[in-house]
């Protein structure tokens, strides 16, 4: 019950922002298209009886209705194309603008990679056309039920043995629920085949991976995998629909079989001299209607279901997204302490291999601070669990006292900056791929620049529209950068916000040239000079030693646990891993 009222109400909402003249639009074109075989068979008496007595008023009458009914008939198709291509383009728009919201709103990254999650996006957004005829379905079913109804009053009128044809309706309505319920559980039974067909075709057809895909000739692999996923799909689903087709059959046999009844016994009724040419002719029609109308219940059925199903899907996503509802508290203005990581332990959803084992570490307030250790030693999931990305699964966060988990989780995001190894490519004009970095001053053209000056990034001015060049070689005049020139747009990115609470940089060196990595950590170092006044604390993870050795705390990590935690001569004087580390690395530059 739960489940249809959340339908309901998700349906409207969306029926709201296509707007009420579309949906009414819609629903006047199909309700009126069901008129047609109704007004055609009360036409065909008059016209019958008409013809054959020669009374000209019953023969204008029932010529005037079939031509009616002959016109809507003619006419639906048109309006109905019309009216559902317009729906369905409406409301796709407005449920990927849902679903792009949902995915968004949620703070956290832990539900994008649950398996569960992705594979529930990708049904939704597949199937956001039952949404469009979900919302006509709720206003046209009780017209079909009505068209029913009238129809058997009128055949029960001739004789009340008919009757009995449109009470065939219900095995079909049951039916065509069942066949969707076996469908939608072989989709979601496949869902992951299908995301994995869909990954293995754009990982075989996108430039990013393009290279790689040839130098290892695993073209010939891929496309083998992606036929056997999509033969495993279609496979489940193709037989999850014959188990239904085979009842449905049986059903329409049962209708096939009232539908002649009513004749044999109209027939008989005439042979007795109870009925005219004109009944049989109205019994007909009417027959014809409602087996008509019973198809479209039992079709509107399992559209109902289908509706449900998605809207459940829809619900769950609400569910996932919605978590952080309750976290108000805001952050400080400015760090007085620093952040604390107490008793830490994490491990990512779905797994119980603890990537993080009771860490407890202070960073203060004003401090740079560099995290090493080897692959894999947990540098980034701590990084994720700090930029509140991820919550720990024991021990607590807290900023300046107070609970990482309790704060607003978008204030707090306002308040960091943060540069990955992982950047993203935001294919959008010079001005916004930087500007994002702080919605409220993406148009200022002074801000951009400063921050492209300050990660070094100043190339982008010299581009052929200087800001406004679109970047990335899939737009038509984009600029291609190179990897090193996408990861200072990242830096830039990440030097737009003013105050931050907490920097991040992320091995935000890789892609850059020993000269770039230079000129940023004279910034680092001299950001982190300001931020010794406004309390910021700066996170530097990196493998570069030369740079490390600049940080006030550095904190070694090993397999999930620090190891070992002071400065740069304190950690060397102790002779451990950092210090192992260090000299190999100096070394090497001997
Ligand atoms: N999204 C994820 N889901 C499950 N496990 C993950 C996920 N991300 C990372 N891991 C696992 O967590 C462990 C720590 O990974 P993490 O990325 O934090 O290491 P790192 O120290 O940053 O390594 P690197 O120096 O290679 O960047 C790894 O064993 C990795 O397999």
């Amino acid at each position: 019950m739960r489940s249809w009222r959340h339908t309901w109400r998700l349906l409207l909402g969306i029926g709201r922002e296509i707007g009420v003249v579309v949906c009414v639009l819609h629903i006047l074109v199909v309700a009126t298209s069901f008129l047609g075989p109704l007004l055609l068979a009360l036409g065909l008496r008059p016209l019958v009886d008409g013809a054959a007595s020669g009374d000209t008023r019953r023969l204008a009458t029932g010529g005037v209705l079939s031509g009616v009914a002959l016109v809507l008939t003619a006419m639906a198709p048109v309006g109905y194309r019309w009216a559902v291509i317009r729906m369905r383009e409406r409301s796709q728009m407005v449920v990927q603008r849902r679903l792009l919201t949902l995915s968004a709103s949620a703070s956290g990254l832990g539900h994008i990679e649950l398996p569960a999650y992705r594979d529930q996006l990708e049904l939704l957004k597949q199937r956001s056309d039952d949404l469009a005829d979900g919302l006509t379905l709720f206003a046209i079913g009780p017209i079909t039920v009505v068209q029913l109804v009238v129809t058997a009053l009128l055949l029960g009128r001739i004789q009340p043995l008919l009757l009995v044809i449109p009470l065939l309706a219900i095995p079909a309505v049951r039916l065509a629920r069942r066949a969707e319920r076996l469908r939608s559980s072989a989709e979601l039974r496949t869902a992951a085949d299908r995301r994995a067909a869909q990954d293995l075709f754009a990982l075989a057809t996108t430039p990013a991976s393009g290279a790689e895909v040839r130098i290892h000739g695993v073209g010939a692999e891929l496309v083998a995998r992606h036929a056997v996923a999509s033969r495993t799909r279609h496979g489940a689903v193709e037989a999850a629909l014959l188990r239904s087709v085979g009842a449905t059959v049986g059903v329409w046999l049962c209708y096939a079989a009232g539908f002649f009844g009513a004749v044999v016994v109209v027939l008989r009724q005439v042979a007795a001299g109870e009925a005219g040419a004109g009944d049989v002719a109205m019994v007909l029609g009417l027959a014809a209607a409602v087996v008509g109308a019973a198809g479209q219940l039992s079709s509107q059925a399992g559209s109902a279901m289908r509706v449900r199903t998605v809207a459940d899907h829809y619900r769950w996503l609400e569910g996932e997204a919605g978590k952080d509802a309750g976290r108000t508290a805001p952050p400080r203005e400015r760090l007085a302490d620093g952040i604390a990581l107490e008793g830490v332990h994490f491990a990512y959803q779905g797994t119980d291999r603890p990537v993080l084992t009771d860490v407890s570490l202070r960073l203060p307030a004003g401090a740079v601070v560099a995290l090493v250790g080897e692959n894999g030693a947990g540098k980034t999931s701590l990084v994720k669990l700090l930029t509140g990305m991820y919550e720990p699964t024991a021990g607590r966060i807290a900023v300046d006292g107070m609970d990482l988990t309790s704060l607003d989780p978008d204030a707090y995001r306002e308040r960091i900056t943060a540069g990955f190894q992982d950047y993203a490519r935001f294919e959008l004009a010079v001005r916004e791929s930087v500007g994002v970095g702080d919605l409220t001053r993406m148009t200022d053209d002074r801000a951009v620049r400063a921050a492209l000056e300050a990660a070094g990034a100043d190339f982008a001015e010299r581009l052929p529209s200087g800001l406004d060049t679109t970047l990335g070689a899939g737009w038509d005049g984009g600029a291609e950068l190179s990897g090193g020139q996408w990861q200072r747009l990242a830096l830039a990115r990440a030097a737009m916000r003013p105050r931050p609470l907490l920097v991040v940089l992320d091995e935000p060196t890789a892609a850059l040239d020993p000269h770039a990595e230079h000129a940023l950590f004279q910034r680092v170092t001299a950001d982190a000079r300001q931020g010794r006044v406004d309390g910021r604390i700066t996170l530097l993870v990196s493998h570069r030693f030369s740079t490390v050795r600049m940080a006030d705390l550095i904190v070694v990590l090993s397999g999930g646990r620090i190891t070992e935690c002071g400065t740069h001569s304190e950690l060397l004087a102790r002779g451990g891993l950092y210090a192992d580390l260090y000299n190999l690395q100096a070394e090497s530059y001997r």
